[in-house]
């Protein structure tokens, strides 16, 4: 079979430190503003972009796909802060597909990669540089940096995995990474009470 231009190997060039790869197909900011009905403290996000909407995390995506497959790479730089009390953290989300798991591998930083069933099973692992985490399809998953750097991790899964918001946006996770007295703390979600 002759192959086809994009059936031919390619490699990018990874920096652990800033989580950008080169050369990348496209790259997506997320600001406060594109996440306001994930954090608790809504006055904190109505004041925060106010004062100048913040980055919260960047995405940088490469697709791989050829004539026959794909595997899709996005490594993810969250930056340290709050908003509010709350951790910056991913939107979160399911994948549309009951088939499709993902890799996240930790790379700098610190932080929780939370996950949780439809029906209501909930997991926090800890995230430390080296933590590589193996999600499987029916769980939603989203990754809070509770350190004083940008946490940086790549993802791989197939395209075909799809992502859907709007059950995390509505009711979010059984848990809300807090900081209470200089520290990380899970506390149940208002939402969830
Ligand atoms: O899609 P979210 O919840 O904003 O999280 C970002 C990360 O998750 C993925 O969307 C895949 O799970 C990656 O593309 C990206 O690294
Ligand atoms: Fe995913």
């Amino acid at each position: 079979m002759a192959l086809k231009k994009e059936d031919y190997p390619i490699s990018v060039q990874f920096d652990f430190n800033t989580g950008v790869f080169e050369p990348q197909e496209k790259s997506v900011e997320r600001k406060v503003s594109d996440m306001v009905k994930m954090f608790h403290d809504k006055t904190a996000v109505e004041s925060m972009i106010k004062a100048g909407d913040p980055l919260v995390y960047e995405i940088f995506y490469y697709g791989f796909k050829t004539s026959a497959s794909d595997m899709a790479l996005g490594t993810t730089r969250i930056q340290p802060g709050k908003v509010g009390d709350e951790y910056y953290m991913t939107k979160g989300h399911f994948h549309e597909a009951f088939d499709q798991p993902e890799i996240y591998f930790c790379v700098k930083g610190e932080g929780y990669l939370l996950m949780e069933t439809r029906e209501g099973e909930f997991q926090a692992e800890k995230w430390t540089p080296g933590t590589i985490s193996h999600i499987p399809p029916m769980w939603a998953h989203r990754v809070v940096n509770t350190g004083k750097e940008p946490l940086v991790f790549v993802a791989t899964y197939h395209l075909a995995a799809g992502h859907t918001y709007t059950e995390v946006e509505e009711k979010g996770f059984l848990k809300c990474l807090v900081e209470k007295d200089g520290k990380a703390t899970f506390v149940l979600n208002d939402k969830r009470k």
